[in-house]
């Protein structure tokens, strides 16, 4: 499967949660604020801004889970807005996790401000980013991207 195949699959799973709720308006604003408080909880996983703790980050499996819920919903906001990738951002660039977060904070924030094709590549530029230093190979992501999509499903069918 390739990359861009996924936002295919992310307008149909949009299409079946906004049917499944009765959502008829757009959710552009919501769906940007869902995808900074996703990235926080992608950050919280990783610990890594917990100078106070000597505690390390959580499991492989479970930040990589967090990682392709951003994935979900940037996904879902080029869909809403006619924006689109081609292939997936590799950026290999050895950078500090907490400056990562950040940048790409800021990225999100001054896309969901000025949605266009610039600042929403850029994003996308900073979960490549975030991927490469987080050491998430893309097929780590697709197969994550699959599994989470489908659980999503299920979320809504079992009255999420
Ligand atoms: O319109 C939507 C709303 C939610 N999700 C998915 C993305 C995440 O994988 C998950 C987040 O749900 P919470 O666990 O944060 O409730 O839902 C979508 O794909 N599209």
């Amino acid at each position: 499967m390739e990359f861009k195949e996924l936002f295919e699959m992310q307008r149909e799973l949009d299409a079946f949660i906004e049917e499944t709720q009765n959502i008829e308006r757009d959710v552009f604003k919501e769906k940007g604020l869902a995808l900074m408080v996703e990235l926080a909880e992608l950050a919280n996983e990783t610990r890594c801004f917990k100078f106070w703790s000597t505690k390390g980050p959580s499991e492989r499996k479970v930040i990589l889970e967090e990682f392709v819920d951003s994935i979900h919903f940037l996904l879902s906001l080029g869909n809403v807005r006619e924006l689109s990738l081609d292939a997936w951002p590799e950026v290999k660039r050895k950078e500090d996790l907490t400056h990562c977060f950040l940048s790409t904070q800021e990225a999100i924030l001054t896309f969901i401000q000025q949605p266009d094709e610039n600042t929403y590549r850029t994003v996308w530029q900073y979960y490549g980013m975030l991927a490469f230093n987080l050491d998430f190979t893309l097929e780590d992501i697709m197969e994550a991207y699959l599994a989470k999509n489908e659980k999503n499903y299920e979320r809504q069918r079992n009255g999420y």
